[in-house]
């Protein structure tokens, strides 16, 4: 665990003391966009336009929110017009790396680089900030898109439609505003509510964050008493990043990061919903348990020193559900 600062890697972990042991994530700094035809999107520079073949995706298949770019891939059936290299699941002193001595670790398929902060320095030499995944690499121009999960999932959703891409949309038109709002209570309290509690260096720190997180979970199980996904009975980019964190919860978050209150599982339309979306076509080919269980116990020494990998649940995610019975 690391960052660059002008260009030069330092083995740091987050400095939490600054914030009273409170984890603050950074914001992504790489935020263009690829569209249509090239123009720029509502942030950064023009030059991006979709093209079968010319973008490459660096993930972790650890990370949820590198997770959402995969979902969002393989959903709008753009595995052959965006190549993927998957790093090690291990993240340590030199941040997330490109060995292949893992299942599914790829290395790094366009320049065999040896660490991701090499890709970042590719982008910009002088580069200060975190090393994070997901990436979206332009093979043409030989820099980064963007590393902010939540734009790319977006780009994806949408500007590779007229290519080829399933018209499917995940983020309609008439309830983006909507799916907004749930977005952001999502990522607060859940998505990254998970970390807060998890990287908390005193107890106020993990107290509010814990109790955020269940007072968020709760409201969620409300929600979905009523609906089949977060927003209505359709399928949207809403559920996609809420399932990437619920998927994890049990195995990793309830244990790890002290996430023990509940289980998803204990949760009938949580649970539900996690087991709808895992048996969705194309979702539960882009999870990969094991480098997740891999990645967050033996890579956070300051949490689990001893790198030891909990036995975790026995939980059948195919089992039957009755979420589109009920909402038919
Ligand atoms: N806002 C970013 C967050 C990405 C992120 O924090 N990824 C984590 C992996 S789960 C990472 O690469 N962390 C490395 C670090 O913080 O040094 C996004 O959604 O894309």
């Amino acid at each position: 665990m690391g960052k660059l600062v002008e260009g030069i890697w330092h083995d740091v972990w987050y400095d939490t003391e600054e914030n009273k042991g409170r984890f603050k994530r950074s914001e992504s700094q790489f935020r263009n966009w690829i569209t249509t035809d090239g123009a720029a999107g509502p942030t950064g520079k023009s030059g991006f336009a979709a093209e079968a073949g010319r973008y490459h995706l660096y993930v972790s298949l650890a990370c949820p929110w590198a997770h959402r770019t995969l979902m969002m891939r393989s959903l709008k059936g753009l595995e052959d017009m965006i190549s993927v290299s998957v790093v090690h699941p291990l993240m340590g002193e030199h941040g997330w790396t490109f060995n292949t001595d893992f299942e599914g670790a790829t290395g790094d398929a366009l320049y065999r680089l040896d660490y991701l902060y090499q890709l970042y320095l590719k982008a910009d030499a002088g580069y200060s900030g975190r090393v994070t995944v997901p990436v979206l690499w332009d093979k043409q121009q030989e820099t980064i898109v963007s590393n902010e999960s939540a734009d790319i999932i977006r780009m994806l959703g949408g500007a590779f439609d007229h290519l080829g891409a399933r018209a499917d949309d995940y983020y309609p038109s008439e309830l983006r505003l909507h799916i907004d709002d749930i977005n952001a209570e999502v990522y607060d309290t859940i998505n990254n509510g998970v970390y807060k509690a998890g990287f908390a260096t005193r107890q106020p720190a993990y107290d509010d964050a814990v109790s955020a997180l269940f007072t968020g979970l709760d409201r969620l199980e409300q929600r979905l008493d009523q609906q089949r996904y977060l927003v209505g009975n359709r399928l949207t980019e809403a559920d996609i990043r809420l399932w990437t964190t619920l998927v994890r919860f049990d195995a990793v978050y309830h244990t790890h990061f002290k996430c023990d209150h509940r289980k998803i599982s204990e949760y009938p339309n949580l649970y539900g919903f996690l087991r709808d979306l895992y048996q969705h076509a194309g979702i539960a080919d882009t999870l990969n348990m094991n480098h997740i269980r891999h990645h967050y116990f033996c890579s956070h020494p300051s949490i689990n020193p001893h790198g030891i990998i909990s036995i975790g649940p026995a939980q059948d995610w195919s089992a039957a559900h009755d979420r589109a019975s009920r909402f038919a």
